[in-house]
């Protein structure tokens, strides 16, 4: 297969302040790619492998990590990418309602066993205005005030799905608003599943892509002004301690099951978040490991290849950083499956950099990795 597609795709250069245009080319044939320069005409990467790019992660909006540059997919750059790939991905809002958040791990675990790609995720609370403004189509129904109530009365998780018509199938997972009748039609649809009624119907999908539109734009706004006024994060910082889930393991599909074994072991996930990382920020990350472990550059590279989910985890009581270090388990994948197979790592870890999450190692830096997250890089 000798296809060619090109994708427009731009990188915000921190260290000169400028916003750099690029066209990327991706070869089907052996999954290579190349870098054309738009603004000097010049080639700025020759044709080369890149791991973890498939043609699955080049869509619009998508950000891909090429060489350590987070680079931004802004459109297809030829006719023949819009006529392949441009019908296909679709993007559309998605909400869990503040009831099922404690059973968030199994509804991820279903969104993505159904084919979605989680490309962004947040937990939030909405205020009344916020919720009032996302629902302001039913302003004159008799439930919203019952409505307003409910989706206030906690967190919400909001994400952005993306997938083959992704606003239709979304609706079709979650099924028919009444979760009653749901069970009836279908059965298994997440509100026949993880709903009540039609009130608490577990959660909620854009109905148009126009209205994905708007309703991505009021939880993960661009410009700066309208991120001011979203809804924000629900990080408590306190009794917390710190995990992320690896680009591998997002990439392979465990963020549902990751999730659902913190959550069903005794622990509270009190802040979750999707990031991309910049490679400046991976490094100050982990620089109390620099010089001291000799994976240290390899764990930078892996946690910015991807997609990575930070969590505040909170705990009954004081010892939750020591308590979930020892629910993470030993560094080592391979040491932790011999020694203590119930552990995260033994379940979902590859090697001592794929080893699926980092947790916090020391209780002193529980508090401090959290606010690195849910603080400094709000
Ligand atoms: N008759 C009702 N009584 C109480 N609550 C209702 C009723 N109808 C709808 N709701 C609540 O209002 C939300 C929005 O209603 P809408 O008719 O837009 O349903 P939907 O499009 O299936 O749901 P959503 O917009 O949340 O995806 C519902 O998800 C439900 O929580």
């Amino acid at each position: 297969d000798n296809s060619r597609y090109s994708f427009n795709v731009e990188w915000n250069d921190i260290e000169a302040s400028v916003m750099r245009t690029f066209i990327l080319f991706y070869y089907k044939v052996d999954g290579t790619i190349e870098l054309y320069d738009t603004k000097y005409r010049r080639l700025f990467l020759r044709r080369t492998k890149c791991d973890g790019i498939t043609l699955s992660d080049l869509y619009i909006g998508a950000t891909v990590n090429i060489f350590s540059r987070q680079m931004k997919v802004t459109g297809f750059s030829d006719e023949y990418t819009h006529l392949h790939l441009g019908i296909v991905k679709q993007r559309t809002f998605a909400m869990l309602k503040p009831d099922i958040v404690d059973k968030m791990g199994q509804v991820l675990k279903l969104i993505i066993q159904n084919g979605f790609k989680i490309t962004k995720l947040k937990m939030v609370q909405m205020t009344k205005e916020h919720a009032l403004e996302f629902y302001a189509e039913h302003k004159s129904k008799p439930f919203l005030p019952f409505l307003i109530e409910y989706m206030t009365s906690g967190p919400v998780i909001a994400m952005e799905l993306l997938a083959d018509n992704g606003v239709a199938k979304w609706r079709e997972l979650l099924g028919p608003t009444d979760s009653e009748q749901a069970r009836k039609d279908a059965p298994g649809s997440i509100r026949a599943r993880f709903g009540i009624d039609k009130s608490f119907n577990a959660a909620h999908g854009s109905d148009s892509c126009t209205a994905a539109e708007r309703e991505l734009y009021i939880f993960f706004p661009t410009s700066r002004i309208a991120q001011y006024e979203s809804p924000r994060s629900t990080a408590t910082f306190k009794n917390t301690t710190c995990c992320i889930i690896k680009p591998h393991a997002v990439q392979e599909g465990l963020l549902g099951d990751i999730v659902s074994e913190i959550q069903e072991n005794g622990f509270k996930i009190t802040a979750i978040q999707m990031f991309y990382m910049e490679h400046p920020n991976a490094e100050e990350f982990y620089e109390v490991y620099k010089g001291v472990v000799a994976e240290y550059s390899g764990m930078v590279n892996q946690l910015v290849s991807g997609a990575s989910v930070a969590v505040e985890v909170t705990g009954v009581d004081g010892a939750t950083p020591s308590n979930f270090r020892a629910f993470v388990g030993p560094t080592d994948p391979e040491l932790a499956r011999e020694l203590r197979p119930n552990t995260l790592r033994a379940k979902f870890g590859k090697t001592k950099v794929q080893n699926a999450v980092h947790c916090t190692d020391l209780p002193e830096d529980g508090l401090l990795e959290v606010e690195y997250f849910f603080k400094l890089l709000q």
